[in-house]
């Protein structure tokens, strides 16, 4: 099909979706198209500020970036015109029509049909240049591209029912006209103090002027115009920062914190760093774009998460300004750069200390950011050497003696019993597997609280932590354990009752025999109050945990055999004493098994198990 015909296009099944959710359920909010559209604005302005860079042919006679809006009540439409980058008509049809965000599919499988919940995840989601349709019942964008002739203008109009017609037409000055032709009823917004006080009450931050042309022609800049970051703090209102984390964030909720400075020294910038307060959708994505800006002297380089801020700290919006880089660097270079390495790790720095501060002061507030990034957080454990004890200083686990998440590792280490050395923890699945671990048992006795781990990072992070504040940290699943140190009434005399290792030692080199192709050692439990036996991993061997869940992800796991810890007080334990021969070797077996479950692993044969466990019961 030649380009300069017009072809109607349909519509990617979400944009339908979205659209068709988006007028029902945000139209308490309808005014935020105002916003949307001011921001696409103000990116595609620093798009092309950044392009220019290298190209000052590309504006062409008009340097100076900025957004017109005006009204025609007789037509009733509204129109809102920028002389940023423009579209080619490859990106109107990427862009406008399609929605190219990662975690799309896992967003709309979360709608729940009720217009309250799903207000708020849509706008969680971004509405983006969809919401000029709440308020328009016809859209017509007319786009060029800087840097194409004129005779390459792009039109794209719908009426946001399903489909969308694109033309090639002539557009004499660059950059994006959006008319929206306003819905019967929705009126309010072609007039001038409607829309001005929605540009004052949203966009207000927006670094280029906004301008309001009223039907005489006569212009009038609406907003501050100035980049909000650059502004002295004592000047910003709070509102102003939320209303800028919306914009920068993408973000249709206030963030729960943040924190603003001005950094001196051999770089000299700015930072201004958000803590949203919801998890975005693409949070598990590595790749995930959106997160800190760059800029050099006000002039927008680079958007990139993860060249800017490490990967754990992803979660993180926001934008770094820097004084003294050299405007003209590309963007390769700049991810290369000593000073932008200083600057990263300065910003880094900043990021820490607001989750701190958080942690210190605003505990609930901190709760919450656990609750959504937690996870990621504690990446950094393995992943930021430098920072390493202040990202483990920051995390939160659950334990024996809290069901939530709450306890740090500095309230554990205060909560140590008298003669306790290490932190203890154990891996597991799940909470309930945890909690029901047999490691536990001698623990519980003696009133030692232990973390538990059920995150599939917390694997990564004891591997890489393995001391906090001098205390190291330990498994109970692993090596030798030895409590005897430890203060406790109840476990001393359960100590003196139960027999002593040497007298097991003849039943334990049977049972070793019996069961010498499946274990690496039988031994003496000093873990063990209630179970008959658990399995335990050398001192520098995997966890059992850790090669499930290697497995899991189609990695070979070193196939290290396990050490079974026998209880000797237990009855199941004593009967074997009494047994012998092929029997023996049986109940060896059964009780190898047990601990196999109880580890939260899988039976080689689990036919067998069941064999011998009715042979047991006499069944
Ligand atoms: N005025 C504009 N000038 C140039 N490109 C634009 C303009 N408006 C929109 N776009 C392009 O269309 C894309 C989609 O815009 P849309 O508003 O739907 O989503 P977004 O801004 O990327 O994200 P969000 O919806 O989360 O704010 C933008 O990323 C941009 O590439």
């Amino acid at each position: 099909m030649s380009e300069n015909v017009k072809e109607t296009l349909g519509f990617q099944a979400e944009v339908k979706q979205l659209l068709h959710l988006m007028i029902h359920s945000l139209y308490s909010h309808k005014e935020i198209f105002v916003r949307e559209l001011c921001s696409n604005a103000a990116d595609a302005a620093d798009k092309l500020r950044f392009e220019a860079l290298n190209d000052g042919a590309l504006y062409e006679d008009q340097p100076e970036l900025k957004i017109w809006i005006s009204a025609d009540k007789e037509a009733k439409t509204l129109t809102i015109r920028d002389n940023g980058i423009g579209m080619n008509r490859q990106e109107v049809i990427e862009h406008i029509g399609t929605i190219a965000k990662s975690g799309t599919k896992e967003f709309f499988g979360k709608l729940t049909g009720d217009q309250q919940k799903d207000a708020q995840l849509i706008g969680q989601f971004g509405v983006g240049f969809y919401s000029s349709f709440i308020v328009a019942d016809k859209v017509t964008l007319t786009t060029r591209r800087a840097g194409l002739t004129q005779e390459h203008g792009v039109r794209w109009e719908s009426e946001g029912s399903g489909e969308y017609s694109l033309e090639t037409v002539d557009k004499d000055s660059r950059g994006t006209e959006i008319v929206l032709h306003m819905k019967e009823g929705e009126t309010e917004f072609l007039e001038e103090w409607r829309i001005k006080a929605v540009i004052r009450q949203y966009s207000d931050h927006i670094a280029i002027p906004i301008v309001f042309v009223n039907d005489k022609g006569e212009e009038e800049t609406v907003n501050k115009a100035n980049a909000l970051w650059a502004r002295s703090k004592n000047d910003i209102t709070e509102e102003e920062y939320k209303a800028f984390y919306q914009h920068v964030g993408h973000d249709y909720e206030d963030p729960l914190a943040w924190i603003h400075a001005r950094v001196e020294g051999r770089q000299d910038y700015t930072v201004l760093l958000y803590v949203p307060a919801h998890a975005p959708f693409d949070l598990w994505d590595r790749e995930a774009k959106t997160g800190v800006k760059l800029y050099v002297k006000r002039v927008f380089i680079m958007e990139d998460a993860r060249k800017l801020m490490p990967a754990y700290l992803r979660f993180m919006r926001g934008v770094i300004d820097a004084a003294d880089l050299p405007l003209n660097v590309s963007r390769e270079i700049l991810q290369q750069t000593k000073d932008m390495e200083m600057i990263r790790a300065g910003c880094v720095k900043k990021a820490l200390d607001l989750l701190d501060d958080l942690a210190e002061n605003r505990r609930d507030d901190y709760a919450k950011v656990w609750e959504n990034f937690g996870e990621v957080l504690k990446e950094g454990v393995g992943e930021d050497h430098a920072n390493k004890d202040r990202i483990a200083g920051l995390c939160r686990f659950r334990s024996t003696a809290s069901d939530e998440p709450t306890v740090s590792l500095a309230d554990y280490i205060g909560r140590m019993k008298e003669g306790q050395d290490k932190v203890y923890y154990v891996t597991a699945d799940s909470l309930a597997a945890a909690k029901s671990s047999p490691h536990l048992e001698i623990f519980r006795k003696k009133g030692i609280e232990v973390l538990l781990l059920t995150d599939r990072v917390d694997e990564w992070l004891v591997s890489h932590l393995f001391e906090f504040d001098g205390k190291s940290l330990a498994s109970v699943a692993k090596g030798d354990l030895d409590l005897s140190a430890v203060k406790s009434e109840a476990a001393d005399q359960a100590e003196e009752e139960a027999p002593k290792a040497e007298e097991a030692k003849a039943l334990v080199e049977r049972i070793q025999e019996a069961l010498k192709d499946e274990v690496k050692e039988v031994r003496v439990s000093s873990r063990l109050v209630d179970s008959p036996a658990c399995l335990v991993a050398g001192e520098h061997d995997m966890s059992g945990h850790l090669a499930r869940m290697l497995k899991a992800m189609g990695q070979n796991a070193p196939a290290e055999k396990p050490i079974l810890e026998v209880n000797v007080g237990h009855a199941l334990v004593k009967r074997l004493d009494g047994e012998a021969g092929e029997r023996f070797g049986e109940l060896a077996k059964l009780v190898l098994d047990q601990a196999v479950l109880l580890d939260g692993g899988q039976l080689a044969d689990p036919a067998g198990f069941v064999k011998r466990m009715n042979a047991l019961l006499g069944a």
